[in-house]
C-alpha cells in the first residue's frame, strides 16, 4: 500500500456480516499466561499484527517452545510453570514496538525472570508512562529501573524471586500496570495484595485479566476495584483457548452501519465478551441506531435519513472508542460531548489534540479540554488529507468518516498494522 488511501466514498447502506481478527487484548493475555502456566497451551483465533507479533517474538527471546501457525490463527506455547529464562548477568533485550501491553505486562513478569532484562519500544513507546508499575514492582520487591530517568521506557528488570507481600499502584495513568501486576502475582512467593492508589481508570480491563486469569485456574479476590488478593501457590493452568473478535476493532464497522443507515453485523462477539468495548452498540443506540446483542453476535442498523442524535457520555471504560464516537460526530443532528478521556493524551499519540486538530481540518467546531472533546457537528469539508499520528486507531476511524465524505485521504494508512494489518481488506467488503 502506498503512503496514501483514499477513501472511496460510499453511496449506500452497508450491509453484511464482517470478520474482525482476534483481540489485541485478549491475545497479549493470553501469550504470558500460556507461557508461564505448566505445559502446552494452544492459543487459536490469535491476532496477528505488530502488537501481538511484538510479544510472540519477546517470548521466543525468552526461550519459550511455540509453534506458531499464522495461516490457522493457531499458536502452541510449552509453559515452564512460572520459569523465565535468562542470560546470567547479561542483558537480555526484549522489542515491544509501540505495544502497551506487552510492555507493561512483560515488564511485570519479567519480575520472575531468571536473568537480567531490557523492555525498551519505539520512540514514542519511550514517551508512555510506566514508573506506576516501576513502583509498584519495587514495593514487591523487584529491582528495576527506567534506565533514562524518564519514568518510560527502556527499562532494566532484574528478575528473581518476588517476595510478594502489599503493594500499591496508580491506576490513574493506565489500567495495563495493575493488570501485569495481577498477571504475575500468583508466581510471588507469598500471598499478594496490590491496593489502587486513587483512581482506576479503564476498569473493563482489569475485569478481563481477572476473568482470564480464572479461565487458566487462578482465582484473585477483588475487593470492590480498590484492592485485589491473590493468594501464593497458584499455578496457571494449561489449556486450550479460544479468542474472542477484538470489540475494539469491530466497532468501526459497526459505526459505519451507523452512519450509512445499513445493518452490519459482528459474530462471536456478543452479550458475554470480555471486552467493555463490546458495549459501543449501546453508544450507537442512544445516537439512534438499532442494536440486537445476543449470546454470539452484535448488531447494528443505522437510522435510515443517516442522521445521529448527539450525545454526552463518559467513556472512560471504553476509552480506545474515542475516535470511532468523534469519527462520526460530524453526522449527528447535535453535539457530541467525550468526557473522562484524559489519559489518552498517553497513548499511541496524544488523541485528544490529534482528533480535535484533524477534525478542525474537515470543518468541524472542536472544543478541546484537558481530558474531554465535545464536537459541533458541521458540513464535513471536501479533498481533506488526514494525519494517522502512527496512532492505528485514527486510521481506522477517519476511514469510516471517508465513507460518508469527498476525497478523504489517509496518510501512513498502515498504521493499522499495529492491531489489524488487513484492515482495509476488510473495510472494502462494505463495498
Ligand atoms: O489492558 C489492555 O488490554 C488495554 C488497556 C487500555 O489501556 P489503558 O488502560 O492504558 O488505557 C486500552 O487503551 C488498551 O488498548 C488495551
Ligand atoms: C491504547 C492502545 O493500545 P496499547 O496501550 O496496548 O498500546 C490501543 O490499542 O488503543
Amino acid at each position: 500500500m502506498s503512503d496514501i488511501y483514499k477513501v472511496k466514498p460510499i453511496s449506500y447502506p452497508v450491509k453484511g456480516i464482517v470478520q474482525v481478527p482476534g483481540s489485541k487484548s485478549i491475545t497479549n493475555r493470553a501469550l504470558p499466561i500460556a507461557a508461564l502456566a505448566d505445559g502446552e497451551c494452544r492459543l487459536s483465533h490469535v491476532l496477528f499484527s505488530d502488537d501481538s507479533r511484538h510479544f510472540i517474538n519477546c517470548l521466543k527471546t525468552l526461550g519459550f517452545q511455540m509453534n506458531v501457525d499464522e495461516p490457522n490463527k493457531e499458536v502452541r506455547i510449552q509453559g515452564q510453570n512460572g520459569y523465565i529464562s535468562g542470560n546470567g548477568d547479561e542483558v537480555v533485550d526484549l522489542f515491544v514496538g509501540n505495544a502497551g501491553t506487552a510492555a507493561r505486562f512483560l515488564t511485570a513478569c519479567l519480575a520472575i525472570g531468571d536473568g537480567v532484562y531490557r523492555v525498551d519500544g519505539i520512540p514514542r513507546m519511550r514517551e508512555r508512562p510506566i514508573q506506576d508499575l516501576i513502583d509498584a514492582l519495587r514495593m514487591l520487591g523487584v529491582s528495576i529501573e527506567d534506565e533514562l530517568q524518564t519514568g518510560c521506557p527502556p527499562v532494566r528488570i532484574r528478575g528473581g524471586k518476588l517476595p510478594g507481600g502489599k503493594t500499591r499502584v496508580k491506576g490513574n495513568k493506565s489500567s495495563q500496570y495493575l493488570s501485569g501486576l495481577l498477571l504475575v502475582a500468583p508466581y510471588a512467593s507469598s500471598d499478594v495484595t496490590i491496593e489502587i492508589d486513587g483512581e482506576l481508570i479503564a476498569k473493563p480491563y482489569v475485569h478481563m485479566t481477572i476473568e482470564m486469569m480464572k479461565a487458566f485456574g487462578v482465582e484473585v479476590e477483588n475487593r470492590d476495584d480498590q484492592a485485589f488478593f491473590i493468594r501464593a501457590g497458584q499455578r496457571y493452568q494449561a489449556r486450550t483457548y479460544a479468542i474472542e473478535p477484538d470489540a475494539s476493532n469491530a466497532s468501526y464497522f459497526l459505526a459505519a452501519a451507523a452512519i450509512t443507515g445499513g445493518t452490519i453485523t459482528i459474530e462471536n462477539l456478543g452479550k458475554n465478551s470480555l471486552q467493555g468495548d463490546a458495549g459501543f452498540a449501546y453508544v450507537l443506540e442512544r445516537m439512534g441506531c438499532q442494536v440486537s446483542l445476543t449470546n454470539d453476535s452484535v448488531t447494528v442498523t443505522g437510522p435510515q435519513d443517516g442522521k445521529l442524535q448527539g450525545i454526552d457520555i463518559d467513556l472512560n471504560e471504553m476509552s480506545d472508542m474515542t475516535q470511532t464516537l468523534a469519527a462520526i460526530a460530524p453526522f449527528a443532528s447535535t453535539p457530541v460531548t467525550i468526557r473522562n478521556i484524559g489519559h489518552i493524551r498517553l497513548q499511541e499519540t496524544d488523541r485528544i489534540k490529534a482528533l480535535a486538530t484533524e477534525l478542525g481540518k474537515l470543518g468541524q467546531t472542536v472544543h478541546e479540554y484537558p481530558d474531554a472533546l465535545r464536537i459541533e457537528p458541521a458540513p464535513i469539508r471536501p479533498n481533506v488529507e488526514i494525519d494517522t499520528y502512527d496512532d492505528h486507531r485514527m486510521a481506522m476511524s477517519f476511514a469510516i468518516l471517508g465513507l460518508c465524505a469527498d476525497g478523504l485521504v489517509l496518510r501512513d494508512p498502515m498504521c493499522v498494522r499495529k492491531t489489524f494489518p488487513t484492515y482495509y481488506e476488510v473495510l472494502e467488503t462494505l463495498y
